[in-house]
């Protein structure tokens, strides 16, 4: 790990380069705002603005509760901070904290569907930030509090909590302790534990700290058996020194004084504190199968592999993503905030927070369905040491996190709008999430279990030899970078680029003694294609792609990304002479456009310029079959300038021929067509088709023909906000990718990991 950190890289396999350039690529920061209704005509303006606005306006002032209905404050939450406790780093200021408020709003918005923003307050002291604050409870409905040292975020968030009629949590108290106690239920119950005779010490007495061990107390934890300690040892009763009321409320009359003497013999101990605070000799002296939960960001006290180093009966957690039992509490907030807003909770109290965590407990405890295996990059985890809590890409999260909080508050009082059919709540809830990012997460997990080879064909590109770099560095695999290894030197040099590095293959496709290999089976695929043996010979010593297919066709590699010097369908042929396609399928381009939280997938947007009724039916098939492999239930329609016979033409002809040639064949998913767009993708306009066989907005839209294709997907980039993947070959038998000559660092990236992910399966 050290020489890690000497080289700017964090253990994540992400450098402090990658990080600063994700931040800063495109408009800076991990934020925007985008308006949710058209402001596009002098009528809109005069509704969204004077003179209609007025209306809105005073039904608000004769009835404040309208604001959830006329505005967006139901649904936002406010993530403030001054940057005093920033993670693990300290008092780092309220601007420096930014990028973790930003992160915090951005995790809302990925995991709850919350909206919500950052606000950096820029003060320290505790009465001019709760005077800040108090004023904004109008604008919100809930306020996330974070990054606060202790004992200032006690007074701060107890004050608001008073005087604010909206829910008001400090995540790193509340979130972090119901995650650290969800984990610890499950952790006691696999060693046999009874939590009234567990002895626990907990390092770190600020904000997280504190509320851990008050929770953890508050579910039947003994006094005398929990020991707080600081950065001055052990808080016992009459010490004096770096006190305050809440380390006192937690002192115990002890003659230990050290955090080692204190961990001697304990069976848990939690990591609140900074990283590296725990040694193994501490670890060495806990009691026969021990609880380490070590949950300092971004490093924690001790690594996982040094306990195992010296023990290998421990249960271990950290706050990071990298290890199993991630204990951290983007567990909780999103979820949290999700329930409190759906019932107008007036606060989040004891009762709200136990539910979230016995839920969690409960949810780590439930066998994990099919459709929930893939957040686990296909292993279907079981209860146990290695997995005491769910990871934070569970789509069952979502669905019951928010219920059981909604429940709590309607139990106790606080919700003033109860929901009554929770189970409806619940199917509700699903909806809100998209698969894509968990599907991306589980593919890069699984192509980190089982590294691949990748040729990255136009090696002698800068930006592919960052772009293989940041491959290797994931952990994905060897990138084989190909090319004149003179010119990839030369470039490597002038871009500040390191090529001397581990998984950094360059592959001299001049020198290689692999050429005669490549020609003759080139020549034997295409001698009856007019081909001679030197045009095979040209071929491989000339053309990169060539080469690199070649190299994935005899297993010199296990797959080959390239596309950004060459066009598409250049690159498409050029890979077509090498590979095969899998028999019984059809090669297709499917693109993955995200926008809004909904994902759709696109096809052909490569391969087939018009397409027969019969290809394009063909085409729907590899597309579903795609969608299902990403998580998705398919429902696929086949998409026209006409909906269901009107007007009538011969072009819909094909496209409506294509959904009769389906209607034959033994079809396992949904399909209808022919349709127009806003047929297929608002409910609203589907419905005055009530025969339409989609049980719900198609998720698979089949385009006539490859300009539509192309046309609407960048435009759906270029002026709708989506973010477009792809186009993904699909139908090859090995794996091929293809980036758009346009495409960036991070697109040739994925399209790598998705080449090495097939190579996978
Ligand atoms: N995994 C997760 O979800 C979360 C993890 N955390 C982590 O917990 C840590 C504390 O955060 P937070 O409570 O918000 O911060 P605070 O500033 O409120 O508290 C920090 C506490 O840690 C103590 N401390 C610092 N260094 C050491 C050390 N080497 N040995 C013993 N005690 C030490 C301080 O002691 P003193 O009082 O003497 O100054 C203080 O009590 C951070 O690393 C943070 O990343 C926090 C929230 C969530
Ligand atoms: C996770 C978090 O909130 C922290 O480390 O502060
Ligand atoms: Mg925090």
């Amino acid at each position: 790990m050290e020489n890690n950190e000497k080289a700017g890289r964090k253990p994540a396999g992400v450098t402090d380069q990658e990080a600063l350039d994700f931040h800063s690529r495109g408009r800076p920061g991990k934020l925007e705002i985008t308006p949710t209704k058209p402001m596009a005509t002098q009528r809109d303006l005069s509704l969204a603005y004077s003179p209609g606005v007025a209306v809105p306006v005073k039904a608000i002032a004769a009835d404040p509760a309208t604001a959830y209905d006329y505005t967006a404050r139901g649904n936002m939450v406010a993530v403030i901070s001054n940057g005093t406790a920033i993670l693990g780093l300290g008092n780092l200021g309220a601007l420096a904290s930014k990028p973790v408020m930003e992160g915090k709003s951005v995790l809302f918005k990925r995991f709850a569907d919350v909206d919500s923003i950052d606000l950096e307050v820029d003060t320290e002291n505790v009465d001019e930030f709760i005077n800040c604050v108090r004023f904004l409870g109008p604008s919100f409905g809930g306020i996330n509090l974070e990054d606060i040292k202790a004992p200032d975020c006690f007074i701060i968030e107890q004050k608001l909590r008073e005087i604010m009629d909206i829910p008001v949590f400090h995540d790193d108290q509340h979130g972090t302790a119901i995650i650290a106690t969800a984990g610890l239920i499950n952790a006691l119950s696999l060693t046999g534990r009874d939590l009234k005779t567990t002895r626990l010490v907990c390092n770190g007495a600020g904000a997280a700290a504190i509320a851990c061990i008050e929770l953890i107390k508050a579910m039947g934890f003994a006094s005398e058996n929990v020991i707080l300690c600081d950065t001055k040892g052990v808080i016992y009763q009459g010490r004096t020194e770096g006190m305050n009321q809440w380390k006192s409320a937690h002192a115990v009359p002890t003659d230990r004084r050290t955090l080692a003497e204190a961990m001697d013999g304990a069976d848990v101990v939690l990591g609140l504190s900074a990283k590296g605070a725990f040694s193994t000799d501490m670890i060495r002296s806990m009691a026969p199968r021990p609880i380490i939960f070590a949950m300092a960001n971004p490093d924690p006290e001790i690594t996982p592999e040094e306990v195992s180093a010296i023990r290998d009966d421990a249960i271990v957690a950290t706050g990071r993503s990298d290890y199993p039992n991630q204990v951290n509490n983007v567990l909780c907030f999103p979820y949290m905030f999700r329930g409190a807003l759906d019932v107008r909770a007036t606060t989040i109290n004891e009762a709200m927070k136990i539910a979230a965590a016995q839920a969690l407990a409960d949810l780590a405890r439930a066998d994990v369905p099919d459709d929930v295996a893939a957040a686990y990059q296909g292993n279907r985890p079981r209860f146990g040491a290695n997995y005491i809590i769910p990871v934070p890409f569970d789509p069952r999260l979502i669905s019951s996190i928010p219920v059981a909080v909604a429940k709590a508050a309607m139990d106790s009082g606080v919700a003033q709008r109860p929901i009554a059919d929770l189970d409806r709540y619940a199917r509700q809830l699903s909806a809100r999430r998209d698969p894509i990012a968990a599907t991306l997460a589980t593919i890069h997990e699984r192509v980190r279990r089982s590294p691949q080879r990748i040729v990255f064909a136009e090696g002698e590109e800068a930006q592919v030899m960052r772009a293989a770099i940041s491959y290797a560095n994931q952990g994905f695999g060897t990138a084989l970078l190909l090319g004149r290894e003179d010119r990839m030197r030369e470039t490597a040099e002038r871009e500040g680029i390191d090529l001397d590095r581990p998984n950094i293959q360059l592959v001299n496709a001049r020198i290689s003694t692999r050429t005669a290999a490549y020609t003759d089976y080139l020549y034997a695929r295409l001698q009856r294609q007019g081909f001679l043996f030197r045009d095979a010979q040209r071929l491989i010593n000339h053309d990169r792609n060539h080469f690199a297919a070649c190299m994935v066709a005899l297993g010199d590699a296990d797959g080959m990304v390239t596309g950004i010097t060459r066009n598409y369908a250049t690159a498409l042929d050029d890979v077509s002479r090498c590979l095969d396609k899998k028999p019984g399928h059809r090669v297709i381009g499917v693109s993955l456009a995200l926008c809004r939280g909904r994902t759709v997938l696109v096809a052909d947007t490569a391969v087939h310029d018009m397409p027969s009724a019969e290809e394009l039916s063909e085409i729907a098939i590899e597309a579903a079959g795609l969608a299902r492999k990403l998580g998705y239930v398919p429902r696929v329609a086949f998409l026209a300038y006409s909906t269901f016979g009107h007007p009538s033409g011969e072009r819909s002809q094909r496209v409506r021929e294509a959904v009769r040639i389906l209607d034959g064949k033994r079809i396992d998913f949904e399909y209808d067509g022919e349709m127009g767009a806003d047929v297929a993708l608002n409910p609203d306009v589907m419905a005055q088709y009530p025969f339409c066989r989609l049980s719900g907005p198609a998720n698979v839209l089949v385009m006539p023909a490859i300009h539509s294709a192309s046309i609407s997907t960048k435009m759906l980039e270029q002026l709708g906000g989506s973010t477009v993947i792809g186009p993904l070959l699909v139908g090859f038998d090995k794996p091929v990718q293809i980036v758009s000559m346009a495409a960036r660092e991070s697109d040739i990236v994925n399209m790598a990991a998705l080449a090495a992910y097939k190579a996978t399966s």
